[in-house]
């Protein structure tokens, strides 16, 4: 049986792509020196995958910021302002990445969103009404030859015409429909170019597909697919979908000339059921997604060869695969040498699944599998023994009660009372948490992982930052402080460290934007607070000072969602967990004093399910009374804050405000302002403070730019509701141009109080 990866890795196993692009970008390297960094990196991930046994490699999933920009650049999608700038065709892909300021203009970068259900971000493409699209393949084909020079024969991989289509932004008048006809036309020619190659397999990523589909998207799919495959070609095409199953499109697709059909057997739901009702063509090979690309645990053999054993019987062409790109998983277990066998055994990053697709291949062609070695030493991680339940978690979560949810008094009384004990100006002016992360700041971390510092000196060091930074706010005149987040590596990764239940890695990084990575920490067992995690922090920070100082939290959505959680049991069950850890250090920061307590839920929207037929009962259900039960314990006095960083809730208004958070702050810069009609609409009872500027960008906005954005929010939020504040957190910022804008937000706010 034959084995295929969607797509692989790229930032290199000690982000190496990630340390040379940044150092391209500071001028420290030139084109050519990063370009042969990233050629080694495409080398030494094939000959991994070589070695493994890998049938299906895949070529062109190499990116240096995304893959979708990629595609854009394959069509010919560049807007005319980063052709203007005519600079090299690398500095022209990075200026629709990141933004160009310099000799040959300023322009700011395209925009990026979330990928599906995942914390990797892509790069939106921008069609224009004049824009022409044209096919360049020097980057697919340049691949493809330099893997075929090693003597590696790959599968190309793109993404897809219908999910193109659907995820491009069309800044004229024209729209999608407009544009597949020559979109279509582009991957045909794309194919004829493949063709030419000797290509035998070229892969479109679909995942668009897996979203709940209309009458339109399957006409679209449907013109855009015969136009495509409007001539007879050898080369074959792959149909590749991830992060769901194809309900509204699989008794088509199976009667359309791809030669395979890429199915996700771990998150599609029905996919299973599909095959089962309407069949799998013979002269088709199925690629079966069963090794899961997302998460780390190890792969249940008996669970997966059960299911290829059932397709077999059908008499289905498998070909073993991963559920998605091992984009979202790390490199490998051999950088974690800190953690034990006793654990490690347990999981799978991207190299150890190449291990397991090929073993799975080897166990399935043999007819006593059981019998194997392989199998038996799968079956004994699964037999129960792994050591990760908590009674005591359990027992405090089974008495919690239906009470524990809601708090009280109700929140239009809770206003009431909040407004008379801080007695703060209309229009309150905070931040979101963080400061700049400098330079400083992480170099003293990373001496107190060698050992080069005490633990005193960290702490001494963070305290003398928090210092400095509340006679900074002071300073600026901020009505509502931070202690500004210097103790934290991420605000997801530093709560796993301190939680039971909770395992972190050292090197076990994944690629979320661009040159950035997270290190997402892993669930392991029953979560529960060992002891208070940001207390003294935050008690310090107020000490300081006679102004309101925020205590800063994530909650339990968020580190959920930015973490590997469990297999063995539910999300929701997970949550709920980390809910009551998260409840004790918010009563734990009242009890102590502190008076303002923002629990983060900037990932809240993530995981929501990809159809909206499963928003409320596979999500939303519980995702929003867990945020309730870590703040249902305290004052009606203690005022509730939430942040979220996509103002992209629209469609699920109620729902946040059913989090019955007291104040909400959340990313509308750049959103053109639509969330606020939403809200209006809905009569959102929370106090909204939506970002008045950009803090992705080291743009400083004007005072003018403010005032003139605040008074927009005024038209449509009472004057009692609105609070001034950036759109996120500013540790990716810079000093300067932190100071200059908040500034001038605090100047703004003056001028529009009188
Ligand atoms: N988990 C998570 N997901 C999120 C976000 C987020 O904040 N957290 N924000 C949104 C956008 N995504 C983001 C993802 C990453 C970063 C980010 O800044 N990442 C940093 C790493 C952050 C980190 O953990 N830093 C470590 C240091 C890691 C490191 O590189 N250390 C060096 C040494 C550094 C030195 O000596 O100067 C080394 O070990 O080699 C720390 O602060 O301690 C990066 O890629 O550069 C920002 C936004 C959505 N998803
Ligand atoms: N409190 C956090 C910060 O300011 C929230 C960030 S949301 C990605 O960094
Ligand atoms: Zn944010």
């Amino acid at each position: 049986m034959k084995t295929s990866v969607i797509g692989f890795p790229r930032v290199g196993t000690l982000r190496e792509l990630k340390f040379a692009s940044e150092k391209y970008f500071r001028h420290e390297i030139t084109a050519q020196e990063l370009t042969g960094i990233a050629a080694d990196l495409r080398h030494i991930h094939w000959m991994t995958q070589v070695a493994a046994g890998i049938g299906f490699i895949p070529c062109n999933d190499f990116s240096f910021y995304d893959i979708v920009l990629d595609t854009a650049v394959l069509l010919g999608i560049v807007p005319r302002r980063y052709r203007e700038l005519n600079v090299s065709k690398l500095d022209t892909y990075f200026a629709m990445a990141r933004g160009y300021q310099g000799e040959s203009g300023d322009v700011k970068a395209l925009a990026m969103k979330k990928w599906f259900n995942t914390n990797y971000h892509y790069i939106v493409p921008e069609i224009e009404d004049d824009t022409v699209i044209s096919l360049d393949c020097e980057k697919l084909t340049g691949e493809y030859e330099e893997a075929k020079a090693l003597g590696i024969k790959t599968k190309p991989v793109v993404i897809g015409p219908y999910t193109m289509l659907k995820l491009c932004r069309y800044v004229g008048s024209k729209n999608a429909e407009d544009f597949a006809d020559d979109v279509a036309e582009a991957y045909r020619q794309l194919i004829a170019e493949c063709d030419e190659e000797n290509v035998e397999w070229l892969q479109f990523d679909e995942p668009s597909l897996v979203r709940d589909m209309d009458d339109d998207d399957k006409a679209l799919f449907h013109r855009v697919y015969e136009r495509v495959f409007a001539d007879r070609a050898d080369c074959k095409i792959l149909l590749q979908t991830y992060f769901g199953d194809v309900r509204d499109v699989y008794e088509d697709i199976i009667n359309m000339p791809f030669a395979g059909i890429g199915l996700d057997f771990i998150e599609g739901k029905q996919t299973g059921q599909l095959i089962d009702r309407y069949g799998f063509p013979g002269d088709k090979v199925l690629f079966a997604g069963l090794v899961n690309g997302k998460n780390i645990w190890r792969n249940h053999y008996d669970k997966t060869l059960n299911v290829v054993g059932q397709l077999r019987d059908k008499k289905i062409d498998v070909v073993l695969s991963t559920s998605c790109s091992l984009l979202h998983v790390p490199y490998t277990l051999k950088q974690e040498t800190k953690l034990s066998q006793d654990y490690l055994r347990f999981f799978a990053f991207a190299e150890e699944k190449l291990i397991e697709l090929s073993e799975l291949a080897a166990l399935a062609e043999s007819y006593n599998y059981t019998e194997l070695e392989a199998y038996h030493k799968n079956q004994e991680l699964f037999a129960g023994t792994r050591d990760c339940n908590s009674d005591e978690v359990r027992q405090r979560l089974a008495a919690v009660t239906e009470a524990d949810y809601a708090r009280l008094p109700k929140r239009s009384e809770r206003q009431a009372l909040q407004k008379k004990e801080f007695g703060l100006p209309e229009l309150p002016t905070t931040t979101i948490g963080s400061f700049p992360q400098t330079k400083d700041v992480k170099s003293q971390r990373a001496q107190l992982r060698k050992g080069e510092i005490s633990e005193q000196e960290y702490v001494d060091f963070v305290k003398g930052k928090i210092k400095e930074c509340v006679k900074w706010q002071e300073d600026i005149g901020l009505d509502v402080l931070v202690h500004g987040e210097y103790e934290r590596n991420d605000m997801v990764e530093y709560f796993g460290e301190a939680l039971g239940g909770f395992l972190f890695t050292e090197k076990a990084w994944v690629q979320s934007y661009g040159t950035r990575c997270v290190k997402p920490p892993v669930i392991w067992g029953d979560v529960y607070r060992k002891k208070p995690i940001t207390v003294d922090w935050s008690v310090y920070a107020q000490s300081l000072t006679d102004k309101i100082m925020k205590g800063m939290l994530t909650g339990p959505v968020t580190i959920l969602n930015w973490s590997f959680p469990r297999e063995d049991i539910s999300i929701k069950e997970s949550i709920s967990q980390i809910a009551l850890a998260i409840r004790d250090e918010v009563l734990d920061l009242e009890a102590h004093g502190i008076k303002m307590i923002q629990i983060d839920e900037a990932a809240l929207r993530e995981k929501l399910p990809l159809r909206k037929s499963d928003w409320y009962t596979e999500y939303l259900d519980f995702a929003i009374p867990a945020f309730r039960l870590t703040h249902s314990g305290v004052k009606a006095e203690t005022q509730i804050h939430t942040h979220m960083c996509y103002s992209e809730f629209t469609d699920i208004i109620p729902a946040i405000d059913d989090m019955d958070a007291d104040v909400i702050t959340f990313e509308a810069s750049r959103s053109d302002l639509q969330i606020l009609d939403s809200l209006r609409e809905n009569n959102f009872e929370t106090e909204v403070g939506p970002g008045v500027y950009d803090i992705h960008s080291p743009r400083v906005p004007s005072v003018a730019e403010i005032v003139k954005a605040v008074n927009v929010m005024l038209t449509k939020i009472g004057r009692d509701k609105l609070w001034i504040n950036p759109d996120c957190g500013l540790k990716t910022r810079g000093v300067p141009e932190t100071d200059a804008s908040l500034r001038n937000m605090v100047e703004a706010a003056r001028q529009v109080r009188k």
